[in-house]
């Protein structure tokens, strides 16, 4: 059973505030999607409405059609990650999984397998207050996961972890989506959210500014990088308003391809140290999109 995530004119005032301010978008099973923005875009705000824990001031979101709250079994809906902290500090890793597997009416057992999934079985009778950001954050996953919902939603989920728990909470989301379900993550590590997400939504102060393939937004135009010693020489030659430098030196060349740029630098006997194809770094994309709806900026 797939699940799609739909925000349709999802506004949100604090006051004065556009929190979050006419959003439309689907967020659609069998991928994951990304959810960017700089600080106080209005992404955590829109994910809480998705779960009913702010009520628009206007709009509407739904997930599989009907509002998050008219769902019968709302762990078996969606598996959310939002504030990892938000455990009960003195109760066992294992209680706090049993008390929320009992008051979801799930069964026992499944505590045992999401344990196992996330790799806290060892450590279930520690307190749960007791953890490291780390493990706080992989018991928040196990949390999510215990109705093995179609719908995943975390914010921030590598928060705190090590290399290797980013690599694992990558795969989990990645192989959650292979299974068709929706998985919708927020993230500010860009080099983390270019290797997981398929597909982008981008907000900036509360509104949409990107809504499009992870491709799309790493590599536009096609265009070259070039290293030489004879920059100063070869740019003219590619004709220099198809030139930036970067602050490396690094030429990069737009409307032409490797090819055509290689074949200009040898019949004028130019040696290149590096040609290759250059994709915009999703950082870079990220800045671009985001720039003039910086809250803060340095
Ligand atoms: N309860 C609240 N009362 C007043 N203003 C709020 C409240 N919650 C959020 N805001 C404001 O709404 C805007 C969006 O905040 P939100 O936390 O949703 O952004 P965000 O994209 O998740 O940011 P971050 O990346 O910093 O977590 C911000 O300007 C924030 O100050």
């Amino acid at each position: 059973m797939s699940m799609r995530i739909e925000a349709k004119g999802l506004t949100k005032r604090y006051g004065a505030i556009h929190a979050v301010d006419g959003l439309s978008f689907t967020v659609e099973p069998g991928r994951v999607t990304g959810f960017l923005g700089p600080n106080g875009a209005g992404k955590t705000t829109t994910m809480r409405m998705m779960l009913g824990l702010d009520a628009p001031s206007s709009g509407s979101v739904t997930i599989g059609g009907k509002p998050f709250r008219d769902h019968r079994s709302p762990m078996r809906t969606v598996g959310a990650l939002l504030d990892a902290r938000a455990v009960h500090p003195g109760r066992t890793v294992y209680r706090h999984l049993l008390c929320l597997a009992e008051s979801n009416h799930l069964p026992a057992r499944r505590v045992h397998e999401v344990l196992e999934m996330v790799g806290l079985a060892g450590v279930s009778r520690r307190r749960a207050g007791g953890l490291s950001l780390g493990m706080g954050q992989r018991l928040g996953v196990a949390a999510a996961l215990l109705g093995d919902p179609p719908v995943l939603m975390f914010d921030e989920p590598v928060n705190g972890l090590d290399p290797e728990g980013i690599r694992w909470i990558r795969v989990l989301m990645r192989g959650y989506a292979a299974q068709g379900r929706t998985v919708l993550v927020s993230s500010h590590l860009m080099s983390e959210m270019a290797l997981t997400a398929d597909h982008l939504i981008v907000l900036g102060r509360g509104r949409l500014l990107a809504d499009r393939p992870l491709d799309d937004v790493v590599s536009p135009a096609a265009g070259v990088l070039i290293r030489t010693e004879a920059s100063r020489r070869l740019i003219p030659l590619l004709g220099a308003e198809r030139v930036t430098v970067a602050a490396d030196g690094a030429l990069i060349v737009t409307g032409m391809d490797g090819t055509e740029a290689g074949a200009i630098a040898a019949a004028h006997g130019i040696a290149l140290s590096e040609l290759s194809p250059h994709r915009v770094s999703l950082e870079d994309a990220f800045m671009d999109l985001t720039a003039g709806s910086l809250e803060f900026t340095a």
